[in-house]
This record gives C-alpha cells, sequence and structure tokens, in this order.
C-alpha cells in the first residue's frame, strides 16, 4: 500500500485543494485540520484521515506524532501549510504575535520534521518534505513583521533539513506571493496586489499543486525554493 503524504492546515483553501488533488489522483493522505469546516465530513467520507489539530494547544506535536505512529508505518511526505496571516495592526501585544507566528511557521516544522523522519525514511521511494514559505521570505514585509521573520526561519530550515536527511529524504519549499485573495479582500486591496506582480493575476491553487508534484517527481532536487510570484520579484 502507497504510504500516506500528510498535509497540515487542510480544512481550506490551498490546503484543502492539494488534499482533493491528492484524492482525485487515488493517493492515500492525512490532513490536519484545526476548525471543523463542513468540508471535512466530505474527506471523510472519501477514506480521508483527518486530525483534529490547534498547533496553538502545547501537546499538539506529541499528540499528532502518536496518532500518526499508531495509524502508520510509513510516510510518502509531509507538506507544512498550517498557517496563520497574521499583521502587528491586528495586534496590540507583539510578543505574542511574534510567538504564534514562529511557533505555526518556523516551530511546529522543525518539531514534526524531526519526529516524523523515521516514518519518511520508512517510505519504499525516497521521501519529501515541503515547506510552504513565502515571496516576503526575500524582501520582508513592513506590515507583517512577525510573520515574514517566521516564514524566512521555515526558510532556512529548508536547508539544514535537506543536509540532514538527505539521500533519503528531499526538503524543498515553494515560495508563494499572491495565490488566492481571502474573502475578505476589497477591491482596491485586489486591484494593488495584482499590480504587484508582472502578470497581474489571481493564478489559483492549482500552481501550488503543480509545484508539488514536479518536487515529488524529481530524484534530484533538494534544499531548494520554487518562487510562485508572477515576476513579483522584477516589478
Ligand atoms: N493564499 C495565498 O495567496 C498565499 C499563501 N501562502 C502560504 O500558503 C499556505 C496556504 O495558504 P492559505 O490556504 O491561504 O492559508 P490559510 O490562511 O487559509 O490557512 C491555512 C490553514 O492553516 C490553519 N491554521 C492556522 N493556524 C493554525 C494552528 N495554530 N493550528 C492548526 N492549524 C492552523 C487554518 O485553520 P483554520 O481553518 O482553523 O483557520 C487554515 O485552515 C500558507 O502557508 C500560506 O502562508 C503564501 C503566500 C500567498
Ligand atoms: N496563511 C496565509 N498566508 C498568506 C496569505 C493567506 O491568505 N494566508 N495571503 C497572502 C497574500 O496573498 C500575499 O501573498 C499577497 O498579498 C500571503 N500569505
Amino acid at each position: 500500500m502507497t504510504a500516506p503524504i500528510l498535509i497540515t492546515g487542510a480544512g481550506q483553501r490551498i490546503g484543502l485543494a492539494i488534499v482533493q488533488h491528492f484524492v482525485a489522483n487515488n493517493q492515500p493522505v492525512v490532513m490536519t485540520f484545526r476548525t471543523r469546516h463542513s468540508v471535512i465530513d466530505e474527506l471523510e467520507q472519501l477514506g480521508v484521515h483527518c486530525m483534529q489539530i490547534d498547533f496553538n494547544e502545547p501537546d499538539s506535536v506529541t499528540r499528532l506524532q502518536a496518532k500518526l505512529h499508531t495509524h502508520y508505518s510509513a510516510l510518502r511526505a509531509v507538506i507544512h501549510n498550517a498557517s496563520s496571516w497574521d499583521c502587528e495592526a491586528n495586534n496590540p501585544n507583539f510578543d505574542t504575535l511574534f510567538d504564534n507566528m514562529m511557533r505555526i511557521h518556523a516551530k511546529i516544522p522543525y518539531q514534526l520534521n524531526l519526529a516524523l523522519a523515521n516514518l519518511l525514511q520508512a517510505s519504499s521511494s525516497t521521501s519529501d518534505i515541503i515547506h510552504l514559505t513565502d515571496y516576503v521570505v526575500e524582501t520582508g514585509s513592513p506590515k507583517h513583521i512577525a510573520y515574514a521573520a517566521s516564514k524566512a526561519a521555515l526558510d532556512n530550515l529548508t536547508r539544514s533539513f535537506a543536509t540532514k536527511f538527505a539521500p533519503k529524504i528531499k526538503v524543498n519549499a515553494i515560495a508563494p506571493s499572491l495565490i488566492i485573495f481571502n474573502e475578505h479582500d476589497d477591491e482596491q486591496y485586489k486591484a494593488k496586489t495584482l499590480s504587484k506582480s508582472l502578470m497581474g493575476i489571481e493564478p489559483g491553487c492549482e500552481e501550488i499543486i503543480n509545484s508539488i508534484e514536479l518536487l515529488l517527481r524529481s530524484n534530484y532536487i533538494t534544499g531548494r525554493t520554487i518562487p510562485v510570484d508572477g515576476g513579483r520579484h522584477l516589478k
């Protein structure tokens, strides 16, 4: 039986699209969600192993690690998608914001990579760790300072773990800029954001899925980042 792929924070948006892609391609999936969105029922009926995990809870990694080792003897890949795009303007307590950003974007992936390495090593083929970072790793972000710094930490983890886990486990990052807007985004924000890239579009989740498939199919790419940003770096 093919070892499953773990996707974190997959109850909505990009993570959900990734899960749905693997389901459509008969790739076994185990996913974590924090909020039980209505789609979780559908995913469970399709055979997706859905685990409720809030990574803000102190024992979340221990619980997830134990559950995965109970149910599985190997993992094909781990995709660190769970994220909180929070900002200083929405958080009077900057200390708490910084800790929250570093936890979800750097500490949790760090802990899970170390805790799940043996399951990835047990995969019948090479296995993969994929970090979802962000274009702002290159530039910083004056409105999302802690967020950008935490994604930069995740970016750095890519190279450390690529060296530590080679050659059995490949470790790469995908650094998107705009992929999909949020429901609350107004037309002014959308126009401004679209103008930031050369391509000027909201590309959709397929762009991330295509990058994931490229990494999963490679036997040679590791320690690298795929920028999925519409040429934003040239504007
Ligand atoms: N969307 C975009 O255009 C871009 C996305 N990215 C990156 O791509 C990835 C996917 O983006 P997107 O789909 O927009 O992400 P979302 O903002 O929709 O968040 C993804 C999921 O993370 C979960 N999550 C947040 N905090 C926690 C926590 N403490 N414990 C467990 N789960 C948590 C959320 O759970 P809940 O459902 O409960 O809220 C949510 O379902 C992210 O890493 C993001 O930073 C980067 C650049 C652009
Ligand atoms: N967890 C999230 N991270 C990010 C999101 C998001 O919705 N959730 N959105 C963005 C923006 O699309 C940005 O790339 C362009 O304004 C960044 N990160």
